[in-house]
């Protein structure tokens, strides 16, 4: 089996508790409250900004061009493309996506952005192509789920969002996988066995994220919404 394939075996669970999770229900039924929406486009703005970052890392830790170039491919996807979906949001919430930019991480958008950082800082390719990969491939399993499932007409209030990772993330997780599956044939099982535990820390987070919005988390003792 490909390490990739083992990796998505054993997150399995996981994948499985965010599909049923109420954020991503509340996609597929159109009932979002504003509140989550908005603390949902707060939080990953600021998500992606550190995932542009988290790429610069990486290419800067790349020893040739086909690297540096799936990493330079996904900074420009973020910047040009990843708009949309968060455009849906907002429109259906009723903001302007201008506003809901610059404020300060919640506690779990905290955790997954440190673990992120963490990994890049200290790790080489494959460990950076671990903790990232569950990014792509819970979205693109969420995506082709709510497709076959609600198979939204355009009158659905989440058309745009689920047709954009429906549609838009077979490439990207494709190109992580098979790099992976790649440079894992050189690694040993300590190193594999680590690169696992990325992996599936970045998807218990994927989950926390989605709680963190469904719930608008905060720290414990509140604070004005100051604009980080
Ligand atoms: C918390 C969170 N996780 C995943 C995504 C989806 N996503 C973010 S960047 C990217 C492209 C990868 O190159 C994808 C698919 C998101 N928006 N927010």
């Amino acid at each position: 089996m490909k390490f990739s394939q083992e990796l998505r075996q054993e997150a399995d669970s996981i994948f499985q508790a965010i599909f049923e999770h109420p954020f991503v229900q509340g996609i597929a039924k159109g009932d979002l409250k504003k509140e989550q929406l908005i603390h949902y486009v707060k939080q990953d703005f600021e998500y992606l900004n550190s995932f542009i970052q988290i790429y610069g890392i990486a290419i800067s830790k790349c020893d040739n061009r086909e690297d540096m170039q799936i990493f330079n491919e996904q900074i420009s996807f973020i910047l040009n493309s990843e708009v949309h979906p968060h455009n849906n949001f907002c429109q259906v919430a009723g903001v302007a996506y201008e506003d809901l930019q610059g404020y300060s991480l919640s506690p779990s958008s905290h955790h997954y952005i440190r673990h992120m950082l963490t990994v890049a800082y200290s790790g080489g390719i494959p460990d950076i192509l671990a903790v990232l990969l569950p990014c792509p491939w819970t979205y693109l399993e969420i995506g082709k789920k709510l497709l076959e499932e609600v198979n939204p007409d355009i009158t659905h209030p989440f058309y745009d969002w689920i047709q954009f990772y429906g549609a838009r993330m077979d490439s990207v997780t494709d190109k992580f996988c098979a790099r992976l599956d790649e440079l894992a044939q050189n690694l040993s099982e300590k190193q594999k066995n680590k690169l696992k535990e990325y992996f599936l820390l970045s998807c218990q987070l994927e989950y926390k994220f989605w709680d963190m919005a469904y719930t608008v988390e905060e720290w414990p003792v509140a604070r004005e919404n100051i604009k980080a």
